[in-house]
């Protein structure tokens, strides 16, 4: 992790592309703008590569898609590795509809992700590990997560961050671990859309890509564990505008301090 990141990207203020979902795309625009980066929505192909060409990083967000949606996405993607600018994408339900299964396998032969991110049932179904997903959220399964994310990794040879009370980090070879004590999180829809966006941001100034999705990840649990220690039970909605709060308001050295990495294999 390089808490440096978090100034940097604050200094940078990176402009970060989202083809995102109409369910959580105000809470991914804020987040993005809440870390100190400049978040910038788009529905409209005839725009990507303006839109690419002028931004840090480009976030696909596969919450929603429709099939003209779909070209817009195939076309972003594949102008984000031609102009060379990190590709994040969260490949949201994967495992839950054999349809994104298909879509998302025939992206990927389009483009490269540099980094996906996505829950258990997500990335588990993208390693093809058998897992019991439920809809957007992770579901249930029996698979080590360590063996999950990098297979993962090494088939799609890309930076996969699989979420979850412990977010497991890999490149295929090396496995970091974020533990995240909020579970609060899951209560709150978005939580995930949120972070495949921030890590977009922090990827935004570092070509460390690796880096970039530990250092997203850990900043986010930090966040959202200072708003917890506030809150006095579970309450989702505050929990969902405090965490925009903290998302603005965390330091490099809380982040430091409270955020708990592990690596757990070297190369
Ligand atoms: N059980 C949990 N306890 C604490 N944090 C969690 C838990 N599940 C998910 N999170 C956190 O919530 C955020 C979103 O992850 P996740 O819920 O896995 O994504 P999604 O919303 O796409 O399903 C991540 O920061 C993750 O660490
Ligand atoms: C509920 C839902 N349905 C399609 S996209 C979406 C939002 C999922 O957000 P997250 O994966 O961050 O929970
Ligand atoms: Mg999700």
């Amino acid at each position: 992790m390089q808490v440096e990141l978090l100034a940097k990207l604050r200094s940078v203020n990176p402009v970060v592309m989202n083809i995102s979902n109409f369910v959580t795309v105000q809470d991914v625009a804020n987040g993005i703008n809440a870390i100190g980066a400049s978040p910038i929505m788009s529905e409209e192909i005839k725009e990507a590569a303006e839109m690419v060409q002028m931004s840090a990083a480009v976030v696909l967000n596969l919450g929603a898609f429709t099939d003209e949606a779909l070209g817009h996405i195939r076309q972003t993607g594949l102008l984000a590795n031609q102009l060379h600018k990190p590709l994040i994408v969260d490949p949201v339900a994967v495992g839950a509809v054999a349809y994104r299964k298909q879509t998302v396998a025939d992206l990927f032969n389009v483009f490269h992700p540099d980094i996906i991110r996505g829950n258990a049932g997500e990335i588990a179904a993208l390693a093809d590990v058998a897992w019991q997903s439920k809809g957007v959220d992770a579901g249930e399964g029996h698979a080590d997560p360590v063996a999950i994310v990098k297979k993962a990794a090494q088939k799609y040879q890309t930076i996969i961050v699989m979420t979850g009370e412990t977010d497991y980090i890999s490149d295929g070879k090396q496995v970091v671990t974020v533990e995240n004590n909020t579970p609060l999180f899951q209560l709150h829809v978005g939580s995930g859309d949120m972070l495949s966006s921030i890590i977009g941001a922090f990827a935004g100034v570092t070509s460390d890509y690796f880096e970039a999705a530990q250092t997203a990840a850990v900043v986010f649990a930090v966040a959202g564990e200072q708003v917890a220690d506030q809150l006095p039970t579970e309450l989702p909605g505050t929990f969902a505008i405090k965490l925009l709060d903290q998302l603005h308001l965390v330091t490099p050295e809380t982040v430091a301090a409270k955020g708990r990495i592990k690596q757990l294999e070297m190369d």
